[in-house]
Formats: structure tokens, C-alpha cells, sequence
């Protein structure tokens, strides 16, 4: 297996594809993806645009659709939910299909929507993540952070790192041999620095910081905790994510 992190998705090749891409946005697209999910969702659709978000889910019966929308970090005005993962509890969220449009995560799915195996993944289910690869022994691997419209964002590819450093310890795989790209080692080497205190880090990314003006602060701890979910976050089909049982 070869690892290739790209921090943002304006850095993802543009000819070629990999047998798995797996987008990441700890905050918070793909730690919300990952708790609507482990919460009963049906499935979570994704948009990069909000227009075509409100058309497609006029289809859908009103009981059964939530529209996740955020842009500047808040909820979009007529939106059911914004992009927190501690809203998606079973109460809500239960055999309902969100409809979401994030700033980052959903345009980095969008990007690798093509792949034929596409993830999501985030600290919370970064094991899941892990072991499912192991077990596909996938030969090619893009982990894609989604950034800051389209500029780097720490916590992602710290997220790359723990992934990529979950895979070097389950399969025994020195890092020359697990990396395909530099991106991937210097991911690890952020992960191992900061692996001990996620939630620091989290406050002083510049991400973290803008959820923090916000009053999300409850969010970033709960974005912070590593390996607490066993969801794994499929595509179905194009930009249609389901929950997938590891056995
Ligand atoms: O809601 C979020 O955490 C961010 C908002 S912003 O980019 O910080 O304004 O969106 P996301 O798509 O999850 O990065
Ligand atoms: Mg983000």
C-alpha cells in the first residue's frame, strides 16, 4: 500500500485516481458526517453548491430530510442544522437523509468523487479508517484535506498523519515503504507531535480559532477525540456517503 496526502483539494492530481480517496475535514464536515452517520442517518448527500442542495431536496419527503447548510462557520439561513456534529444525535437524525453544503469538506468529496472507493474520515473514526484499508489491502491511497478555501488547514492533515500512522503500526510498514509522497511523511511527523493533545492544537489553528470566536468551543473537544466511532463513511454513489458495518 502507498499513502499520498494532499493538504488541500486543489492539490490532488488531475490525471489519475487511486483506489481509495478519502477526504478529511476534523473541522468539521467529516467529524459531522461520521456522528450523523453513527447516529442512524440514511445517508449523507453532499453539495457544493446550496441552490442545487434546495432543488434536489424538494424530492425528498419532508419528514424524512434535513438540510445541513454552513457557510463562515454558521448555519445558512432556512437550513435545518449547521455543520455540528453534537446536533446529530439519534433523536434527530434517525433514517433521515442530510442534505449538506459545508465551505471545505463536501467541495474535497466532491473533488475525489470519482474514485471507486471514496471515504470519509475524521480523529473520531480514524481506526475505522484504518482497519477497512488494511483489510482491502488497497494498493493506492489519497488522503485529501479539505483546507481552508483552498488553503492549508493544520488539523487535517495532522488527521492524514494519524491515519497514515494507525496503517505504519497495523501493518508493520516502515514509513518509506507505507509513504508515497513527502506530504505523507511530514503528515506522521505532525501527528506524532501533536498526538497528545489534539484539543491544543485545535486552539491554535487558525480553523480552530474561527469555531472558537463563534462560541463552538464544545465542538472542538468533541472534534478532538480520536477513535470513539466505529463508522465508516462510504459513497454509494456520487456524493451519497452510507454507513458501512467493518465485517
Ligand atoms: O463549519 C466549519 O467548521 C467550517 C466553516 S469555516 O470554513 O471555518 O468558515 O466548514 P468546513 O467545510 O467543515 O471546513
Ligand atoms: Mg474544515
Amino acid at each position: 500500500m502507498k499513502v499520498f496526502t494532499y493538504h488541500t483539494p486543489e492539490r490532488v492530481p488531475s490525471d489519475g485516481l487511486p483506489d481509495c480517496a478519502i477526504a478529511v475535514d476534523v473541522l468539521r464536515a467529516t467529524t459531522t458526517i461520521a456522528a450523523a452517520l453513527a447516529a442512524g442517518a440514511e445517508a449523507v448527500q453532499v453539495f457544493s453548491d446550496l441552490e442545487q442542495l434546495i432543488q434536489e431536496s424538494d424530492d425528498w419527503p419532508a419528514d424524512q430530510r434535513i438540510r445541513v447548510g454552513e457557510r463562515g462557520g454558521q448555519t445558512v439561513a432556512g437550513f435545518d442544522l449547521g455543520n455540528s456534529p453534537l446536533e446529530c444525535h439519534p433523536e434527530r437524525v434517525q433514517g433521515c437523509r442530510l442534505f449538506m453544503s459545508t465551505t471545505n469538506g463536501t467541495r474535497a468529496l466532491e473533488r475525489i468523487q470519482g474514485a471507486p472507493t471514496v471515504l470519509a474520515a475524521a480523529l473520531i473514526n480514524r481506526a475505522t479508517v484504518g482497519d477497512y484499508l488494511q483489510k482491502h489491502q488497497l494498493e493506492t491511497v489519497w488522503i485529501v484535506g479539505s483546507g481552508w478555501q483552498g488553503s492549508y488547514s493544520l488539523e487535517d492533515t495532522v488527521c492524514a498523519g494519524a491515519i497514515a500512522h494507525y496503517l505504519s503500526q497495523s501493518l508493520g510498514l516502515p514509513l518509506e515503504t507505507l509513504a508515497g509522497n513527502d506530504e505523507t511523511i511530514a503528515a506522521i511527523a505532525l501527528y506524532d507531535h501533536y498526538q497528545d493533545d489534539l484539543l491544543t492544537l485545535f486552539h491554535q489553528c487558525s480553523h480552530g480559532q474561527r469555531l472558537l470566536n463563534l462560541g463552538n468551543h464544545a465542538d472542538l473537544k468533541y472534534c478532538a477525540q480520536i477513535d470513539t466511532l466505529s463508522v465508516l463513511p462510504i459513497q454509494a454513489e456520487p456524493k451519497v456517503l452510507v454507513k458501512t458495518a467493518m465485517d
